[in-house]
C-alpha cells in the first residue's frame, strides 16, 4: 500500500469510528475490507467521487425493538431485538438471526456488513442483513424458547418479507427456532411464503441447507488445496465449535478421508487422538441438538481428553477450521498453528481471526487462508437456493442442491484467484474475496445514482 493509500485508509477509518462510536467489531470488519478496497479504487475515481465505500458502511436502516416474554415461573423478561438491513443493491436483505447474550448492535453491524460481500460472492441475487437478540437460549425450556421466538417475530414481521428481507439461523438459532418464528409469521400475516430460510423440509426447507455452511467450508479448503496441488485425504484437522457449522464441517472432512481430532464449546475443547468417526459425530449432534449438553460429556463417553477453558489451536494439525465465533484465533494462536505445521485455515465462523492473527498469517503466505465471507458462504448460498425453490414451488433433490453448492464454492474460489493473485503468484484469498464481493455491489449502486 502506498503512503497516499495508507493516508486515505486512516482518514476513512477515522470517519467510520467517529460515526459509529463504541462498536469495535464493526470497525474491525470494515477495516478488514477497506485495507483491500481503498488501494483497489485508488485509480478508479468514480468510486471515490461517489463515496461508494462510505455508503456501503452506512446501513440502510437498523431496527431495534423490545422483546417481552414470560418465563416458566411466570416472570416477565425483557430483551432487545435488532435487524440491521445493511444493503439491498443486488437483492432482498438476507442473513441470519443470532440469539446469544453477547449480541450488541456492533456485533450485528459487523455481521450484516460482511454478509453484503459474502452474498455478492455467491453470485445469487441477495443483499445483506443480520439480526438477533441478547437472549440466551442456554438452559431455557422449549416453551420458553417458543414464547421468546413468537415475541421476537411479532415485531420483526413488520419489517421482513420474501422480496424485502429474508432472515435465517445463526448462533443459537437452528431448526427449532426457525420453526417457531415461521409459524408466528404465518399466523400474523396469514401468508405461506418463503420469508425465512433454514426451514424444515415439511414446510418449504431445502435439502442440504443444514449441512451447507460446514460442507462449504470444507469445499473451499478442497479447492484451495487442489489449486496448490494437494488434497484433503489423510490430513489431520482441528475444528472448533460443536454446533451446526462445526459438526457438518467435521462430517464432510470424514467423508473426504481426513482425520478430525477436536471439537469445542464455550467451556473448553475435546481432543480425540484416535479421531472422530461418523458414529461419534452423530452422538455429538444428538448431545447438542436434542439433549443440549456440554462437549465435556464427549470426553467421559469416549475417553478423549477434555481441556477446560481452552481453545484447540495448540493441537498439531494440517488444517484448521474455526467454526465457533468471532475473534477465536488471536496472534499468538496463529503463530502456534504455523509453528505446528498447519497448512490451511478455512473460516467456518464469521470473522474468527483477529487483526493480529491476520497479520501473522499474511507474513507467512504458504499458509492458505480462506476468509469467512468466502469460506462460509455455502450456508447463505443454499439459503438462496431455498428461496428459488420456494418461488418455483418445487423441491430439488439432495444431489441437485449439493451440486449447486459445490458450483457456488468453486465460483467463489475462482473469483478469489482472479482478484487475489499477487505479482509473486501467491493467492491472497482475503483480498480476492473483498474485491470480487465489492465489484458487483458497487456496480449496482453506481447504476442507481445518488441515493
Ligand atoms: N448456521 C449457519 O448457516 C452459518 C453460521 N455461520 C457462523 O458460524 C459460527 C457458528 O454458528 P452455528 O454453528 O450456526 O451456531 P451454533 O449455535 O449451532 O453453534 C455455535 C457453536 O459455537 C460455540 N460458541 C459460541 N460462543 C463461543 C465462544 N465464545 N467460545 C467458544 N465457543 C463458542 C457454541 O458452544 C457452539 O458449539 C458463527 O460465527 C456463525 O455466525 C456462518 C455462516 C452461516
Ligand atoms: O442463510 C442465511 O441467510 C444466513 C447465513 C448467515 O447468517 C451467514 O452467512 O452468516
Amino acid at each position: 500500500m502506498s503512503t497516499h493509500q495508507a493516508e486515505d485508509l486512516a482518514t476513512f477509518m477515522e470517519g467510520v469510528q467517529r460515526r459509529n462510536p463504541g462498536e469495535p467489531e464493526f470497525h474491525q470488519a470494515v477495516h478488514e475490507v477497506a485495507m483491500d478496497i481503498i488501494p483497489y479504487i485508488s485509480d478508479k475515481p468514480i468510486y471515490k467521487d461517489l463515496k461508494i465505500l462510505e455508503r456501503m458502511t452506512e446501513p440502510d436502516r437498523i431496527i431495534s425493538f423490545r422483546v417481552v416474554w414470560q418465563d416458566d415461573s411466570g416472570d416477565i423478561r425483557v430483551n432487545r431485538g435488532y435487524r440491521v438491513q445493511q444493503n439491498n443493491a443486488i437483492g432482498p436483505y438476507k442473513g441470519g438471526i443470532r440469539f446469544h447474550p453477547t449480541v450488541t448492535q456492533s456485533v450485528l453491524k459487523f455481521l450484516a456488513f460482511e454478509q453484503v460481500f459474502k452474498n455478492s460472492l455467491t453470485g445469487l441475487p441477495m443483499g445483506g442483513g443480520k439480526g438477533g437478540a441478547d437472549f440466551n437460549p442456554k438452559g431455557k425450556s422449549d416453551l420458553e424458547v417458543m414464547r421468546f421466538c413468537q415475541a421476537f417475530m411479532t415485531e420483526l414481521a413488520k419489517h421482513i418479507g420474501p422480496d424485502t428481507d429474508v432472515p435465517a439461523g445463526d448462533i443459537g438459532v437452528g431448526a427449532r427456532e426457525v420453526g417457531y418464528m415461521f409459524g408466528q409469521y404465518k399466523r400474523l400475516e396469514n401468508r405461506f411464503e418463503g420469508v425465512l430460510t433454514g426451514k424444515a423440509l415439511e414446510f418449504g426447507g431445502s435439502l442440504i441447507r443444514t449441512e451447507a455452511t460446514g460442507y462449504g467450508a470444507v469445499y473451499m479448503m478442497q479447492d484451495m488445496l487442489t489449486h496448490h496441488g494437494e488434497s484433503i485425504d489423510g490430513k489431520v484437522c482441528v475444528v472448533s465449535g460443536s454446533g451446526n457449522v462445526a459438526t457438518y464441517c467435521a462430517e464432510k472432512l470424514l467423508q473426504l478421508g481426513a482425520k478430525v481430532v477436536t471439537l469445542s464449546d464455550s467451556s473448553g475443547f475435546v481432543y480425540d487422538e484416535e479421531g472422530f468417526t461418523h458414529e461419534k459425530l452423530q452422538w455429538v449432534m444428538d448431545l447438542k441438538n436434542k439433549r443440549r449438553g456440554r462437549i465435556e460429556e464427549y470426553a467421559h463417553e469416549f475417553g478423549a481428553k477434555y481441556h477446560e477453558g481452552e481453545e484447540p489451536w495448540g493441537v498439531p494439525c494440517d488444517l484448521a477450521f474455526p467454526c465457533a465465533t468471532q475473534n477465536e484465533i488471536d496472534g499468538e494462536e496463529a503463530k502456534l498453528l504455523i509453528n505446528n505445521g498447519c497448512r490451511g485455515i478455512s473460516e467456518g465462523a464469521n470473522m474468527p481471526t483477529t487483526p493480529e492473527a491476520i497479520k501473522v498469517i499474511q507474513d507467512f503466505p504458504a499458509l492458505l487462508h480462506a476468509p469467512s465471507k468466502a469460506a462460509n458462504a455455502g450456508g447463505v448460498g443454499v439459503s438462496g437456493l431455498e428461496m428459488s425453490q420456494n418461488s418455483l414451488r418445487l423441491s430439488w433433490t439432495r444431489e441437485e442442491v449439493d451440486e449447486r453448492l459445490r458450483a457456488i464454492i468453486r465460483g467463489i474460489h475462482d473469483q478469489c484467484v482472479e482478484f487475489g493473485t499477487t505479482s509473486e503468484g501467491h493467492v491472497d484469498y482475503f483480498r480476492g474475496a473483498n474485491i470480487a464481493g465489492f465489484n458487483k455491489v458497487a456496480s449496482a449502486m453506481l447504476a442507481y445514482g445518488v441515493m
